[in-house]
């Protein structure tokens, strides 16, 4: 910590790029897999909230969203700290003396909000021993693919992506960090028959965010009167956030984050991912999509 300025001071040599570590068969980074058991003790509290999704579903938007929806629309206070420290990111867990996500989260009054990118199973048992309420934001598979090949581009602590083409294979079969997309917005899909899980669609989201921030604060039980609901869409827009730094993430030093290499708030939209497959890639992952998730009446929109 700096004294004069209250920051974290970070050394460049903390950060190097990850191994990927099985957890009962499901690829993590090996900083969540190192520290599997405490992350599994979690205890979780009856009032938390969790934030659930696969990387690069827009998890940083609903963050964003939620905090508004639980004060009063207020940008004021939703700009108390940077999103890490709002919202604690429970299975990051970055070398030491950083803090983790799990000691930030245990040490925070309640009531809590969360976020993960874990796969229902392996989802700490204490959130539903507590029946704790659960908003999964799910985004199509190829634009998830383009916006987590950039996402290892940048950021200096996620394993070394390859080009394209080396990237998407691995996306494809589920050896990328966080596992399979396939198996994650299904597993979420499916608990949500037995869980409180209000489950969210990116390109929902893009085509009537007031509609879908209403369904957030019906979930949290919170009513909205029409301005602040005005004021939230127009907080939480992808150009209000792209230039907010409690949430674009630009208080991460750049040798983490290379926002350089590819901002974390890159384009913001539904079918970018036309700019990077071939034909054929596309037939490929339209072919798995419709095996991995026949018959579970999930469906997912790839046009804006
Ligand atoms: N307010 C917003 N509106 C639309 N997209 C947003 C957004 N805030 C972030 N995103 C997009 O969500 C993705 C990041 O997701 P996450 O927060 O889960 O890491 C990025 O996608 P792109 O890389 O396709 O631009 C980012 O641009
Ligand atoms: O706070 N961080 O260090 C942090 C936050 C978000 C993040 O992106 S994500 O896609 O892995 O959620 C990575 C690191």
């Amino acid at each position: 910590m700096d004294q004069k300025s209250g920051q974290e001071v970070w050394d460049p040599d903390w950060i190097e790029r990850s191994k990927l570590v099985e957890v009962e068969g499901v690829t993590l980074v090996s900083g969540t897999a190192e520290n599997w058991s405490r992350l599994w003790a979690f205890a979780a509290r009856p009032d938390d909230l969790l934030i659930c999704t696969y990387p690069k579903a827009g998890t940083t938007w609903i963050q964003e969203i939620v905090d508004m929806v639980q004060h009063g629309g207020d940008p004021q206070k939703c700009a108390r700290a940077p999103m890490q420290k709002r919202m604690p990111f429970i299975d990051l867990f970055l070398p030491k003396p950083m803090t983790s996500g799990l000691e930030d989260a245990e040490g925070m009054p309640s009531p809590r909000t969360m976020k993960t990118h874990l796969p229902a199973q392996l989802l700490p048992p204490s959130f539903w021993e507590q029946n704790c309420k659960i908003i999964y934001v799910a985004r199509n598979a190829k634009d998830s693919a383009v916006s987590y090949f950039h996402f290892h581009r940048m950021n200096q602590g996620m394993p070394e992506p390859g080009n394209w083409d080396q990237f998407l294979e691995a996306f494809l079969v589920g050896k990328v960090a966080c596992g399979s997309w396939f198996d994650h917005v299904r597993g979420w899909w499916e608990a949500k028959k037995w869980h409180p899980i209000l489950y969210l669609f990116y390109e929902d989201m893009k085509e009537d965010p007031a509609r879908e921030i209403q369904k957030v604060a019906q979930f949290l039980g919170i009513e909205l009167t029409a301005p602040v609901l005005k004021r939230i869409v127009q907080h939480t827009t992808f150009e209000s956030m792209k230039d907010n730094p409690m949430a674009n993430y630009s208080t991460l030093p750049t040798f983490f984050l290379d926002q350089g290499v590819s901002p974390f708030m890159r384009k913001g939209v539904v079918g970018d991912w036309k700019v990077h497959f071939t034909v054929a890639q596309s037939e490929r992952l339209d072919e798995i999509c419709a095996q991995k998730l026949e018959s579970s009446g999930l469906v997912f929109r790839t046009e804006p």
